[in-house]
């Protein structure tokens, strides 16, 4: 498969790696001031950037209709927009806060816990993430697809940045510590113990994988999906 990579930073590079392990060719790497016109190469694009840059770049491959993994976090407000063009286009999108495999049996468990804490008012949520300090966003998209989960199946109704719950809204806890990759922790405390599940990335190369391994189901695909979809949870 060709591969184009939109944003060769940390992640990318990373993407590269994983993906000529697996057998792939990367066609284009391009970053910000560089031109696009080489992922018209690529059978699929894998978008890591930054937050401000991931709907223009969304944006481009939909409207040319060249098949996108999108994995940059900080946009999610016009996710409705993205859906409206990919179904408009009949284009190809896979997009997730959190590629990795372990992150994704952890919303699953988050979830379920939730569930079960909702009915015992003696227990306290709590909320927290903690990344590298070149992160540009807060709170991180896996902490937000976190809150989600437990607004599904709780009294929750939103999620605001800071370590206290106010009411109905979920705090979300955001620390930065030098190269962090990406740690999360949802816990429930009493008087009398604490249930806690946490998530700890020890490298990147989870997220990259997972990243790759969309790309190769996205292939014979139209439509959004989430890496939800690809792992069938
Ligand atoms: N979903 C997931 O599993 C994961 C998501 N992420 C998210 O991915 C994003 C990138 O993370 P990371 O790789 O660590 O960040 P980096 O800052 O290391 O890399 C981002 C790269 O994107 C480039 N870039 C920025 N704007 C554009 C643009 N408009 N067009 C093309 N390239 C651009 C930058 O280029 P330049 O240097 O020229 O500015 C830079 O090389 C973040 O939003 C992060 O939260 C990260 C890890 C996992
Ligand atoms: O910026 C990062 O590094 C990461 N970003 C994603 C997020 O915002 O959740 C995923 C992962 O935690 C690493």
């Amino acid at each position: 498969m060709k591969i184009g990579l939109l944003g060769y930073g940390k992640m990318g590079k990373v993407i590269e790696r994983i993906a000529q392990e697996r057998g792939h060719e990367i066609v284009a790497r391009i970053n910000k001031d560089d031109s696009k016109n080489d992922l018209e190469k690529s059978d699929v694009v894998i978008e890591f950037t930054a937050p401000e840059s991931a709907l223009e770049n969304l944006k481009y491959c939909i409207n040319k209709q060249i098949p996108i993994i999108c994995g940059t976090t900080g946009w999610n407000s016009s996710i409705e927009e993205i859906y409206k063009l990919v179904s408009d286009q009949n284009a190809a999108l896979v997009h997730a806060s959190n590629f990795s495999l372990g992150v994704n049996l952890f919303f699953e468990l988050n979830k379920r816990l939730a569930a079960l804490m909702e009915p015992f008012e003696d227990y306290q949520l709590a909320v927290q993430e903690i990344h590298h300090t070149e992160k540009a966003d807060a709170p991180s998209g896996t902490a937000i697809t976190l809150a989600e989960g437990i607004m599904e199946n709780t009294h929750f109704k939103g999620w605001h940045l800071g370590k206290e719950n106010e009411k109905d809204s979920i705090g979300i806890e955001a620390l930065r510590e030098h190269d962090v990759k990406g740690t999360h922790l949802v816990s429930w405390n009493s008087d009398v113990d604490q249930i806690e599940i946490k998530h700890t990335a020890h490298s990147r190369d989870g997220f990259a994988l997972g990243a790759v391994i969309a790309a190769e189901w996205l292939l014979d695909k139209k439509g959004s999906f989430t890496m939800k979809d690809v792992l069938g949870l």
